[in-house]
């Protein structure tokens, strides 16, 4: 595949405020039952903290008139602040339950949809971007889901409970508390108008270290063998100063906001004793109520103090769900599971694995087609090879064939139906693209067959092996021998063979290769193209860069510059005397 400079990355849509909102709304609504239970309890709590206050002043109260009994009072406090300990407990217990459920699910879902996006999307969106969101920003909505929106949850009930405390006790004594309100209502306001639009910029800065940091790391050969080290260092330098920026800029924003929100939490207190002594001195409250009310206020620091805590935090876990969320976009678009698409059950499915490309053009930027106007149509079971020089566009239009790319016009059908129309899971399931990338997982050799098909038998995985000629180091091996990370490494040769081995137990519709058996011999090559020719039932699409594979297919079609210039059998065009005649003639010197 030729791969000039990649194309500009498209980083992964990010959730509106909106849809993480809705989000949020249809979460509490689908938990309404243990979130009611666990605010309910919270209440309680915060109900039993209350009374002491009251009882302490009746008590002064009453120690000013020399008419109180104190020790009834006393033990009627020390069984309010048992009671709400012990509800408390029980209160916390809830909320950290459903916190857990919470979080579980959005990591099943998470992982669903990152699971679910499609191979392009997540090549133009580079490394950095999904190993950040499914590592960093997961992290940090843990964190918020566990802590910081129970913890918000309380402390907002708390707050609310003890003004209205504060009213019953004497609606006057609201006033001195209302001091804070337009101090704390004019800093957040302008602290959230900033705060997202930060922590988003702060998550896509650190994604994009991650990213050059990766590929400098995996290239790290490369780099070395042209003596790029001081450009990737330069590189890594402009992304190190870019993700300081971006937490500076978030840093220089709390530490205005929390100053400012710490001095007007305090006003209160002060302004509650100071206005609440007057009006006792006034007649106008009772010596009880001021007393009460000044330890309501006092009491509501901590709860207060705790949610401007949390509602920075809160912030930085909505950036990182907007960012999770938006990779369920980025899937529901490219899927067609958006507002406007077609029901899963009224999906057509494709009656069989014919493929017809029809008047397909493509670009991976604008101005430099590809693919130039493709007309072709593929027969079911039909092995065909296409070739071409270097850059012809053979690889892009396998990757439009499997589906892996969409084209710009024109449209890719597999049994009728356009590829566009077909369910992600239908579409990996009847079309496989095949190239040198494969991948090992840490288990067993038998496990790493077994998760093409299940079910196979020990039989079925020999007759896969035998087919990619690797039955002979297999057996020596053993079928439970561990590979892997770790353990026995495989040579490329002997990964791709069970890669291919993996195919032979798919056995799917339609299989596109596209320089699968490049790490094998020549020779080896050949016998292993031949046998998957042989056990394969479905349509066969081999982008050939050796030219035996164009001899063995039943058909080829010759690609120059994005177009098809010939297309027949092997010894057709070798009669017609033409481009695949003159690329023949070169390939045998
Ligand atoms: N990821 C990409 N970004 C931008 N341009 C690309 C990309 N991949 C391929 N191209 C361009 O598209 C054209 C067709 O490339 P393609 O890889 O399909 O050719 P090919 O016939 O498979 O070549 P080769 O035999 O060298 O693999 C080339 O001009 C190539 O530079």
């Amino acid at each position: 595949m030729t791969n000039t400079a990649a194309p500009p990355a498209e980083p992964l849509p990010v959730a509106s405020p909106k849809e993480v909102r809705a989000h949020a709304r249809r979460t509490m609504l689908r938990h309404r039952g243990p979130l009611a239970r666990s605010l309910a309890l919270h209440a309680l709590a915060c109900i039993s903290a209350l009374i002491a206050p009251q009882l302490l002043g009746r008590i002064v109260e009453g120690a000013a008139h020399g008419t109180v009994k104190v020790a009834p009072v006393a033990l009627a406090i020390c069984v309010a602040v048992v009671l709400q300990a012990v509800l408390t407990r029980f209160a916390r217990l809830a909320s950290l339950r459903l916190g857990e459920t919470v979080l579980a699910e959005m990591r099943e879902e998470f992982v669903d949809r990152v699971l679910s996006l499609p191979t392009h999307t997540v090549e133009r969106a580079g490394t950095g971007e999904l190993v950040t969101r499914t590592t960093r920003d997961v992290e940090v909505l843990a964190f918020t889901v566990q802590r910081a929106v129970p913890d918000t949850l309380v402390a907002g009930t708390t707050v609310a409970l003890t003004i209205g405390a504060i009213c019953l006790t004497d609606p006057l004594l609201v006033l001195p508390c209302l001091i804070a309100v337009p101090v704390l209502w004019l800093s957040t306001r302008w602290y959230l108008r900033r705060a997202r639009a930060g922590y988003l910029r702060s998550s896509s800065s650190y994604a994009q270290l991650t990213d050059h940091l990766s590929e400098t790391v995996a290239g790290a050969r490369t780099v070395e063998a042209l003596g790029l080290q001081e450009r990737r260092r330069r590189r890594t330098n402009t992304d190190i100063s870019a993700s300081h920026r971006a937490e500076l800029h978030t840093l220089n924003l709390r530490s205005v906001y929390l100053p400012i929100a710490d001095t007007a939490y305090m006003l209160p207190v002060a302004a509650t004793l100071v206005i609440g002594g007057w009006m006792y001195i006034e007649g106008l409250v009772t010596l009880a109520a001021a007393t009460a009310a000044t330890l309501y206020v006092q009491q509501v620091i901590g709860p207060v103090d705790t949610l401007l805590f949390w509602m920075d935090e809160i912030q930085v876990g909505g950036a990182s769900m907007a960012r999770i969320l938006g990779v369920q976009t980025a899937a529901a678009v490219v899927h067609g599971s958006g507002k406007n698409s077609i029901d899963k059950t009224q999906r057509p499915a494709p009656h069989d694995g014919e493929i017809e490309v029809r008047g397909v053009h493509f670009a991976y930027r604008k101005q430099q087609a590809s693919l130039r106007g493709i007309d072709l149509r593929i027969r079911p079971g039909e092995r065909l090879a296409v070739v071409g020089p270097s850059g012809a566009g053979k690889s892009t239009l396998g990757r439009l064939v499997a589906g892996i790319d969409n084209p710009g016009s024109g449209s890719v059908a597999l049994g009728g139906v356009p590829l566009s129309e077909l369910s992600s899971d239908a579409l990996r399931r009847d079309v496989i693209l095949v190239t040198q990338e494969y991948h090992l997982f840490r288990g067993t050799l038998a496990d790493n067959l077994l998760i093409a098909r299940p079910d196979a038998e020990p039989a079925d995985l020999e007759r896969a092996l035998r087919a990619v000629a690797a039955w002979e180091w297999a057996s020596a091996l053993g079928l439970s021998h561990e590979i892997g990370s770790g353990a026995t490494e495989l040579t490329p040769a002997q990964a791709q063979q069970v890669a291919l081995a993996r195919l032979v137990l798919l056995n799917p519709p339609v299989v596109v290769f596209d320089e699968a058996t490049a790490l094998l011999d020549p020779q080896t090559a050949r016998t292993v193209e031949r046998a998957l020719a042989q056990l394969l039932s479905g349509t066969v699409v081999s982008i050939a860069h050796r030219l035996q594979t164009a001899h063995d297919a039943d058909r080829v079609v010759v690609l120059e510059d994005g177009r098809i210039v010939e297309s027949g059998p092997h010894r057709e065009l070798i009669d017609r005397d033409g481009s695949y005649a003159q690329l023949w003639k070169s390939w045998h010197g």
